[in-house]
């Protein structure tokens, strides 16, 4: 009864927490997304802004990687892929583990304390029109020992919003949402913007 009651306190803390951090990190990605839109020069109206980036799709996942024994083999983090949002904001603890592709090069990102990650994702590189790219990354612990945190928040177009650039096919995020699940059934791998450039040989 006792331990019932605590574990109550506890997440009903977790939750008046998290829900704060998305508040916060929430209004850092909108002031992100205006000041690259002006970067890009997009003239944007606010209705066309949060379209592209609507608040409320905004999800906060929290991840715990465990100590891995030999037997896991390769389970020391998490594969290669771009993420579908708009913008992600990471937050890794110290033992780090993130790392990303640049010029065909992996770099591992530094933890620094009091910071967080900005990555953009694949309805970026379509907004901005292949201006900015949707960063390949992945998470490699140091070791098996090792534990990791992170908390990762990830935003996305409205559903219905129409995608129009000139790398693409015109696209909703719904439609882009619906293909990379049919890949990952079919083929056991995201395909991603590609299936949406009509010179690809992947073009449905
Ligand atoms: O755990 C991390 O630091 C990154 C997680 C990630 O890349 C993702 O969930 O898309
Ligand atoms: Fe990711």
């Amino acid at each position: 009864m006792v331990l019932r009651l605590e574990i109550f306190f506890l997440l009903r803390a977790c939750r008046v927490l998290i829900e704060e951090y998305g508040r916060h990190i929430t209004r850092i990605a909108v002031s992100l997304f205006e000041a690259i839109a002006q970067t890009l020069n997009l003239e944007l109206s606010s209705h066309q802004k949060s379209d592209y980036l609507l608040e409320s799709t905004g999800l906060i996942r929290v991840y715990r990687y465990p100590p891995s024994d030999k037997t896991a083999g390769e389970a020391l983090g998490m594969e290669v892929h771009t993420d579908s949002s708009v913008i992600s904001i990471l937050k890794e603890d110290e033992t780090g583990g993130l790392e990303i592709m640049k010029d065909e090069e992996w770099f591992r990102v530094k933890p620094v304390a009091d910071t967080l990650i900005v990555n953009l994702g694949d309805m970026m590189q379509a907004i901005s029109d292949n201006e900015y790219k949707s960063v390949e990354h992945r998470v490699k612990k140091k070791d098996m020992t090792t534990k990791r945190h992170s908390v990762c928040y990830f935003v996305f177009p409205q559903r219905d919003c129409v995608i129009k650039s000139s790398n693409y096919k015109p696209f909703t995020y719904s439609e882009f949402e619906a293909q990379v699940q049919a890949d990952v059934q079919s083929l056991g791998t995201k395909i991603g913007l590609l299936r949406f450039t009509p010179e690809s040989p992947l073009f449905l």
